[in-house]
């Protein structure tokens, strides 16, 4: 059977901007632009979560997330289910901890980035923002 991830990922919107990471060559979806995150382990809760994977991944401390959507995508090798969080603020300068690309984006520039195949529903609520 196919395994089922959860994951929650974060849409960092913070000045007009948005920052997000490049996926490593050889991670699933690789070469491709995300909202920065990963999976929710066990007892963990989607906001631990996030808050958790900014740090190992950005080192970042987030202090203001709010619900922005959920969606799952059945992807050939694994079935995801994607919990984005709205993030607003945050304290400490962010990296590229493990190598990745780390970029701000302004709207315009976002929505004509490549993204994972899952992510189609959650670029267009973005392109609503105003
Ligand atoms: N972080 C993130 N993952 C996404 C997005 N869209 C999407 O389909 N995914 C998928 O969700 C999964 C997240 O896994 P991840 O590789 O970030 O997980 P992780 O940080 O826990 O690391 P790991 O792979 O070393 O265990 C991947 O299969 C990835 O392809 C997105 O926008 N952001
Ligand atoms: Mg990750």
């Amino acid at each position: 059977m196919k395994k089922t991830i959860n994951v929650a990922a974060a849409v960092i919107y913070v000045n007009g901007m948005f920052l997000l990471s490049k996926r490593l060559d050889h991670q699933h979806q690789g070469g491709k632009w995300e909202f920065p995150g990963g999976k929710i382990e066990d007892g963990e809760s989607t906001e631990q979560a996030l808050v958790r994977e900014l740090k190992e991944e950005l080192n970042i401390d987030v202090t203001e997330q709010s619900h922005f959507m959920s969606l799952s995508f059945e992807y050939p090798e694994k079935h995801v289910n994607l919990h984005f969080q709205l993030v607003t603020d945050f304290s400490g300068k962010e990296q590229g901890v493990e190598g990745q690309k780390v970029e701000w984006f302004t709207k315009n520039n976002l929505i004509k980035l490549t993204f994972p195949d899952a992510n189609v529903p959650v670029v267009n609520k973005i392109k609503q923002l105003t």
